[in-house]
């Protein structure tokens, strides 16, 4: 891949997103030709009208600034800016507002500009081939929404519509002037499109500096991907990680929990990322595989996850792999919130790794008051446990999960067998587990647990 090779053999072409992050004077070739320095020119076109937009020095056909910027684009001209927009919102300029449409459904683009002001807005064609049908639906539907807000002067499209294309016919037919399109390339697939030009929104979200700052992380774990040793290297362990369970343990699924707010989108952008590559059932020789390829990724953000769908993680009859993603700083630290999600996101990891035995349970005495339950069904249910040795709370351990903490760290587990349970006791594990971590995160953790934080 880094050297540029055909490997894309159906359509014959290098897969070379790692070029749009490689740092300038770089060199990586496509056909014999450096393609670090055209990166770089576009990155550049990008950096110049973002800081004119966003200074609103980029007036639009009535003289106002940009204060709304839509995005409108599909698939992975879609999915990965609507996630860098939220996972960076932090660092947004907030007296811009960023909308995302997709859909086909004309309530998506009806329901995005209802209160904003044509005058002061953006739209952003974001197509790699830019006839996508769904794009190309909304964008003409934009086009008649600006024509109709702006009293039907043509000449104001060139104002309110830039491009993000490879196909320049295209969006000249369109009536985008090319002035105002922002190439990439057909070695740039859609799906790892984000820190190209389709990043476009992204950059005018939070500056060009920072989107500098994204590039940069993303070539050091493209760098610690190409040089790190295979028992080292994150990307080969989390992958072979994937496959053992998917093909040796019957795993179907794999649930990706983000204890960050920031990062709800996160399990949306990689469903595309990881289904759209690698749900395939050719191999590369052109024979039919005889194992799993690709599993079915989902998830929701921790800890909305945990009063929805964690019990049967934790006691259900199917093996989930889990990859817990958090961060030991918060952006956003008001009160104790922090210190209670880090709480919960160990606890349950916890929880998979060691489980608990019915001894467990019997001694701990009653755990009602510590979780969020009926007290007085709680005690029921642990009578009836204990009258009828009925497993009601406890839960095998070494379910597979992998926690990622500020920077990757890697825990897998073993299978597991599952036993049946009634309630859901998954929610109230943190405080049941782990109780010191609610005073304390640092205390009482075990030991494999403590090594990954
Ligand atoms: O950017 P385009 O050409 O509109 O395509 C949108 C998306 O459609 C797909 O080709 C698949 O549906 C994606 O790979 C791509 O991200």
């Amino acid at each position: 891949m880094f050297r540029g090779e055909k490997i894309n053999i159906t359509e014959n072409r290098a897969v070379l997103h790692v070029a749009l992050r490689a740092p300038q004077g770089a060199s990586i070739l496509v056909d014999g030709k450096n393609v670090v320095p055209q990166v770089h020119a576009v990155l550049g076109k990008m950096a110049d009208f973002s800081s004119r937009v966003r200074q609103g020095a980029w007036k639009g056909h009535t003289g106002k600034s940009i204060r709304n910027v839509v995005n409108i684009g599909i698939g992975g001209s879609d999915l990965g800016p609507v996630m860098a927009y939220e996972a960076l919102k932090h660092y947004s300029d907030r007296r811009m507002t960023f909308r995302f449409v997709s859909n086909i459904d004309g309530t998506d683009f009806t329901e995005a500009v209802q209160d904003i002001n044509p005058e002061e807005t953006l739209f952003i064609i974001s197509s790699k081939t830019f006839t996508t049908l769904e794009t190309m639906t909304n964008a003409h539907t934009a086009r008649a929404w600006l024509l109709k807000g702006l009293g039907g002067d043509e000449k104001s499209v060139a104002k309110h519509f830039v491009a993000v294309s490879t196909n320049e016919t295209e969006v000249t037919k369109f009536g985008i002037d090319t002035v105002n399109m922002f190439g990439f390339w057909d070695w740039v697939g859609g799906r790892y499109s984000m820190d190209s030009a389709i990043g476009l929104s992204t950059m005018l979200a939070i500056g060009s500096d920072n989107f500098g700052a994204m590039l940069d992380g993303f070539h050091q774990m493209d760098e610690h991907f190409r040089i790190t040793p295979f028992e080292r290297n994150l990307p080969v362990l989390m992958a072979l990680l994937t496959i053992w369970y998917t093909g040796f343990f019957d795993a179907h699924t794999i649930a990706v929990l983000p204890y960050e707010q920031y990062l709800r989108r996160f399990p949306a952008y990689l469903q595309q990322l990881t289904m759209e590559s690698n749900g395939k059932y050719i191999t590369l020789n052109g024979m039919k595989v005889d194992y799993q390829t690709s599993p079915v990724y989902w998830g929701e953000p921790g800890t909305n996850g945990q009063h929805s769908f964690y019990q049967l993680i934790h006691q259900g009859t199917r093996l989930i792999p889990c990859d817990f993603i958090a961060f030991d700083r918060s952006l956003n630290p008001p009160g104790r919130h922090h210190d209670i999600l880090m709480a919960n996101v160990f606890a349950q990891a916890e929880a998979l790794a060691f489980g608990k035995t019915a001894e467990q349970v019997r001694a701990e005495g009653t755990p009602a008051g510590l979780c969020r339950i009926g007290f007085l069904r709680a005690i029921v249910l642990q009578i009836l446990s204990w009258q009828t040795g009925s497993p009601l709370k406890y839960w095998e351990n070494s379910l597979p999960s992998m926690s990622i903490v500020s920077s990757p760290r890697v825990l897998s587990g073993r299978l597991i067998r599952s036993i049946s349970g009634v309630s859901n006791w998954a929610r109230c594990w943190p405080s049941v587990l782990s109780p010191n971590l609610r005073a304390n995160r640092s205390l009482s953790l075990p030991m494999t647990v403590r090594q990954i934080v």
